[in-house]
């Protein structure tokens, strides 16, 4: 008997490489989308949802529905940091896409959470891969969410790195660090896919003329809207490529063998000039006073990655669409 497709609610700013993990799951026989829901990060909340429902249109599948998230962080904060520079101003590459056709559902994306993850319970695995706000809202809002849900993948963190919002923090983290703390400590079965293991999985120019020379319709759509993102990496970074967070995030749920994980306790700065830093107990010392991290429960820390396979499937699923 074939197994149970693993039931996956992505939530996302979409972004190029969101687009790009959207894609990958659409194409993933061993998951079933349930559904989208948004937050500001890469765009503003309002363009992210408008950029979800484009991707569904794009991909034919107007069925999943979409569920619009906060427009502000956990301590209601309005001074976000938008990633624009990294994905154009409309977050897909700059390619003045039409309006989608479909709408938001009525449920904001805390709720719509909460209401999947109860219907189904210990089924639904969420793939964050934007700021944890809706999750954080979630688990604030409904005791019983931790227990429901499956797993929580957190595209975030960089673990004994560098950040790249800054030299401390990694964007998704940087964007609402007090929500990352609550779903770090939350109890849920966390597994965080932070940059120390997503930066090792590199999409280079001669894989985008693949993509840009199949046939696949996902290859050809991310062919356009690649270029903007290859522009910031070769400012920022010294890399022969760009780096595949979302998709690296996204098939570690798809399939766990891809990567490596240990276990401990994560905490977030949410002050200071190191605000968004994640920081990791092994759980190893015994420590003689009381920490911030000795009674709170253990999260998946991602540590290595196949990087030679995430590539391949992530062409394989993109040429063959
Ligand atoms: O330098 C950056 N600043 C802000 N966001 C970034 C940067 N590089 C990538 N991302 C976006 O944030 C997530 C990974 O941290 C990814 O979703 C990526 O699209």
């Amino acid at each position: 008997m074939a197994t149970e497709a693993k039931k996956i609610i992505i939530d996302t700013d979409p972004g190029i490489d969101d687009a790009m993990a959207i894609f990958v799951a659409l194409q993933s026989p061993e998951i079933e989308v349930i559904g989208l829901t948004t937050i500001y990060g890469n765009v503003y909340t309002s363009l992210a949802t408008r950029n979800a429902l484009h991707l569904l249109d794009v991909a034919g599948r107007t069925d999943i529905p979409v569920a619009e998230g906060s427009h502000v962080t956990i301590t209601k904060g309005t001074k976000l940091r938008i990633a624009d520079f990294v994905h154009g101003t409309d977050g897909l590459g700059n390619q003045n896409f039409p309006a989608p056709n479909g709408k938001p559902i009525d449920q904001n994306a805390a709720e719509f959470l909460i209401q999947q993850a109860s219907l189904y319970p210990g089924k639904v695995i969420v793939v964050a891969l934007g700021p944890l706000t809706n999750i954080a809202l979630a688990i604030q809002s409904d005791p019983a969410f931790v227990k429901n849900i499956r797993q929580i993948v957190v595209l975030g963190g960089s673990f004994a790195v560098n950040g790249n919002a800054n030299p401390a923090a990694e964007a998704n983290i940087f964007g609402d660090p007090d929500a990352a703390d609550i779903v770090f400590t939350s109890g849920a079965d966390v597994l965080a896919v932070g940059i120390n293991v997503t930066h090792q999985v590199i999409l280079t120019d001669s894989d985008r003329n693949e993509l840009a020379k199949s046939n696949g319709k996902f290859a050809k759509y991310l062919d356009k809207i690649l270029g903007v993102y290859f522009g910031y990496h070769h400012d920022a970074y010294s890399t022969k490529g760009v780096y595949l967070h979302d998709p690296t995030a996204l098939l570690a749920a798809v399939d766990p063998s891809l990567i490596t994980y240990t276990e401990g306790a994560v905490r977030v700065q949410t002050i200071g000039i190191t605000r968004g830093l994640t920081l990791f107990y092994n759980k190893q010392k015994r420590f003689g006073e009381v920490t911030e991290w000795c009674d709170k429960p253990s999260v998946k820390v991602a540590v290595t990655v196949d990087a030679p396979k995430v590539l391949k499937l992530v062409m394989e699923r993109l040429i063959n669409s």
